[in-house]
């Protein structure tokens, strides 16, 4: 109420000093009638209105709008009262500056609308000199010029770009927002929020020509917003008032609380500001406003206005940078104050000073958004986690977070060394995801809306499931095969997520050129429509929708029509151009919100798990490998890595007595030797001390060392023989139990006797007896056990990246090769199964201490 209050009283105190002004403008007005000859007195009385009028109108709102104007200095510090519209000439030679109150305490109306180039002068004029002399960042401007398709204000189109001058409406649609959100501004729906973020800024809407036949019923809420705006700090420059009388209904009176300036030819008349008078308040006739003909000012250089625009921008980007606080809830709401049950709701951005808030829904169930590198795609996304994250509690959201981009990204959301802190929102989070790695997420997420769907009707589809991914065009690139499951996965989870509460958010950069758009895959992203284009993103807008062109850093076009655009020019409902904040400006800022958060979680709350794809893991840290060393596995695993997977397990070939207890590793260069040792020494870690029996050979120079170092480790702990080819070759004795490690199979040649090789492989298991082979030469390998037919006596085929020549032999259909180097495939040729793996990291060091 306060606020209400001062302003009453200060609208009160202008009126006051409105009044006395006018009444000493009236007085030595009165005092020349009746016209006198003496034109030195009529001097003196000009020279007396002009130093009055230099007072209450001082340096831009009052000087003449020349080129001397240039030097004076911008933002005044407060809100200004008067302003100058034009010169008053009551006689030839006798002149001063015709001054009206209106900032603070009323509204102005022009009878003609600006096709008179007079009133588009006098538009211009007073919009620079209120913008110059206001507080920088006070002023917000609304315009509206339907005649002129918003030329009137082209001029100051810098403003744009800083939100302080959206484009201005030129239809009725476009009207009718203007009005509706000056009716917001003097009834916020959110008082308390919107006292808050409006400090102390005043609306100013000026319309220079109404679209055509405008109704009564929005002629009316014009009249409205008049009567009680000026309290609200809402005051109307209105040209074209009244508006013609065509009907009853667009009959219109006076507007409330407005000084008239009534055109004639070539001079104008002004009215009695409102609540005060321009005669003498001691002559016994009505006043009738201004005794004098006034020239109303002219349009001002179109220098000088770019000039007053371009400066006033770049302050006001300065002082009103936005914070993520701005798009955060009010304390007074509270955190977790949302219900998910509907839908997950969260502001992106700020279109002026007007909050614009995206849901995730039925109707916007995904969102797409793209910007080039740098164009603050993190940024976005951070602030609409935190955005979704203070609104909902974690049993209404669950977030999974994958980024594809190389190295650690989102530090402000997992637990750190630095920070324990985590999002208890998070139930994943994978960094330099594999896509693998994504689809097994994808695979979860579709296996938990069959569950949802077929639960009990009417249940509430709790906890909404969140998935973003980041960088997410990879998925779209590459292997056919694998890019066409990628499509499947998403688009099985984005046809029933909608009903079921799980939601997409897909972020990238633009596709180049030669990939098809998101309207070519209309299948799949048809079924976003809420589209997001950051500066250089426009890919995710309609081919003939420009909005996104030339955007500033900080800025995004939000559009919840799948990218639709509309006429140029008008006003376009589902479409807004949004400033958003760097939530990186305050580190300290972002760290004190995540720490509320993570404050806030459930006691019982576990941090999420990460993947990161970028850290090799370690064969002496495996789960599965440790626990064989403490004696706790149910059989010896010949291990090579982790699974890359949501819940990652050992990748490897158990070697109980089942058939095909074998692992071959197939491809050249050192991994395929690396990975043959780990194999070793995961089975040697399963037996107790001298219980097993290891044969070691070398056949290729690459593996001595490395097959030196593992006889050096097995040795004290287990029996072993190195031996070379002949040796290996008489080892191969199903009967005799033990493990045959053979770095360089391939290079035995036709010294191999395939017969005794097979007999091995097929009765070696049983009696304890396996053989963890590295062949250089897969083909090699797929003759000594008999191509396809044999392949499945070796249960585990390590497949690497490394060129392995011809595979058919052994596959049923061709390797989709992970797409990055450090990774290789593991084949189980009897459920002819792929799984990618991260590879144990190089070297192995004290495995079997
Ligand atoms: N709203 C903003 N206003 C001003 N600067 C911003 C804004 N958002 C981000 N920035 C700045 O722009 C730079 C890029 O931001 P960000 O890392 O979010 O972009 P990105 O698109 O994710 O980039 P990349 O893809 O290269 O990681 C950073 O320096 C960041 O501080």
């Amino acid at each position: 109420m306060s606020g209400v209050k001062a302003h009453t009283r200060r609208a009160a105190a202008l009126h006051r000093q409105a009044a006395a002004v006018a009444a000493a403008a009236a007085a030595a007005l009165e005092s020349t009638r009746p016209a006198s000859a003496d034109q030195r007195e009529q001097r003196e009385l000009a020279d007396r209105l002009r130093t009055a009028a230099a007072a209450l109108a001082p340096g831009w709102l009052g000087t003449v709008l020349d080129g001397t104007a240039a030097d004076l200095p911008l933002g005044g510090t407060g809100l200004p009262a008067f302003v100058r519209i034009g010169t008053a000439q009551p006689l030839d030679g006798a002149c001063f500056p015709a001054v009206v109150p209106l900032l603070g305490s009323g509204h102005l109306t022009v009878d003609a609308d600006a096709r008179d180039p007079r009133v588009t002068g006098l538009l211009r004029s007073l919009l620079l000199r209120l913008l110059a002399a206001a507080p920088a960042g006070s002023l917000l401007v609304r315009a509206v010029d339907a005649a002129g398709t918003g030329t009137v204000f082209a001029p100051f189109a810098t403003l744009t770009g800083a939100g302080l001058l959206p484009p201005p409406a030129t239809d009725r649609t476009g009207l009718r927002a203007v009005i509706a959100e000056a009716e917001q501004w003097i009834r916020p729906a959110r008082p308390a929020a919107a006292r808050h973020r409006r400090r102390d800024r005043t609306l100013l809407v000026v319309i220079a020509s109404m679209p055509e036949l405008t109704e009564g019923v929005d002629l009316a809420r014009i009249a409205a917003l008049a009567q009680d705006g000026p309290e609200a700090g809402l005051h109307l420059v209105v040209a074209g008032w009244p508006p013609p009388p065509l009907t009853a209904e667009t009959t219109q009176a006076p507007l409330p609380r407005a000084t008239m300036v009534t055109l004639r030819n070539p001079y104008a008349l002004v009215g009695d500001p409102p609540g005060t008078s321009f005669g003498n308040p001691a002559s016994h006739l009505p006043s009738t406003g201004l005794n004098s003909p006034v020239f109303v000012d002219a349009d001002p250089p179109a220098a000088l206005v770019e000039r007053v625009c371009g400066e006033l921008s770049a302050r006001f980007e300065v002082d009103s940078r936005p914070s993520l606080d701005d798009l955060l809830p009010d304390e007074a709401e509270g955190l977790w104050a949302g219900d998910g049950t509907e839908q997950l709701t969260t502001t992106v951005g700020h279109d002026g000073d007007r909050a614009v808030t995206l849901r995730f829904n039925e109707l916007t169930p995904h969102w797409l958004v793209s910007g080039r590198p740098g164009a603050g795609r993190s940024a976005f996304l951070i602030n609409v986690l935190y955005g979704l994250c203070f609104r909902h509690r974690p049993a209404d959201l669950a977030v999974h977070l994958l980024d594809l981009r190389e190295g650690a990204a989102f530090p402000e959301f997992v637990p750190t060394e630095q920070a324990g802190s985590w999002l208890p929102h998070l139930r994943a989070v994978g960094m330099e995801c594999d896509r693998e790695y994504v689809h097994a997420v994808l695979r979860d997420l579709d296996a938990e809306l069959i569950r949802r769907a077929t639960a009990a009707e009417g249940q509430a589809p709790t906890p909404r499931i969140l998935c973003v991914i980041e960088e997410f065009q990879e998925l779209l690139t590459g292997d056919a095969r694998a890019v066409a499951e990628t499509t499947a996965l998403l688009d099985s989870v984005a046809r029933r997520g909608r009903s079921y509460g799980v939601h997409l958010l897909l972020a990238g950069r633009p596709a180049p050129d030669a990939e098809p758009s998101y309207a070519q895959r209309d299948a799949l992203f048809g079924q976003f429509p809420v589209r997001i284009a950051l500066p250089g993103g426009g890919d995710v807008l309609e081919p003939t929708n420009d909005a996104a062109a030339g955007l500033p850093l900080g800025t995004a076009v939000v559009n919840t029509a799948g990218g639709l655009g509309g006429p140029r020019g008008a006003t376009r409902g589902h479409e807004r151009v949004v400033r958003f904040p760097d939530p990186h400006a305050d580190p300290s800022r972002l760290a004190a919100l995540r720490g509320r958060l993570w404050e806030a979680r459930d006691a019982d709350a576990t941090p999420p798990p990460v993947y990161a794809g970028f850290t090799s893991p370690r064969l002496t840290e495996d789960p599965g490998y440790l626990a064989a060393l403490a004696g706790h596995a149910a059989e010896p695993v010949a291990a090579v890595g982790r699974v890359v997977g949501v819940r990652p397990s050992t990748a490897g070939v158990p070697l109980g007595r089942s058939p095909g207890a074998h692992l071959a590793v197939l491809g050249s260069g050192p991994l395929g030797v690396h990975l043959i040792g780990c194999a070793a020494r995961g089975a040697a870690a399963f037996h107790s001390r001298d219980r097993a029996r290891f044969v070691v050979a070398s056949l290729v120079a690459e593996a001595d060392e490395a097959a030196g170092r593992l006889v050096a480790e097995l040795t004290g702990r287990h029996e072993v023989d190195r031996v070379d080819g002949p040796g290996l070759v008489k080892a191969l004795d199903p009967d005799r139990p033990g493990y045959l490690v053979a770095f360089g199979m391939d290079a035995l040649g036709g010294e191999l006797p395939a017969e005794q090789l097979r007999t091995f492989l097929r009765a070696g298991p049983a009696k304890g007896a396996h053989l963890l082979s590295w062949w250089r030469k897969p083909h090699r390998f797929a003759d000594a056990v008999g191509g396809g037919a044999g392949r499945a006596e070796v249960g585990g085929i390590v497949l690497l990246r490394a060129p392995v020549g011809d595979l058919s032999g052994l596959l049923e259909q061709p390797v989709g090769w992970p797409a990055r180097p450090d990774r290789a495939v593991l084949l189980d040729p009897v459920a002819n199964r792929l799984t990618t793996f991260v590879p144990f990291a190089r070297p192995v060091v004290g495995a079997l201490r």
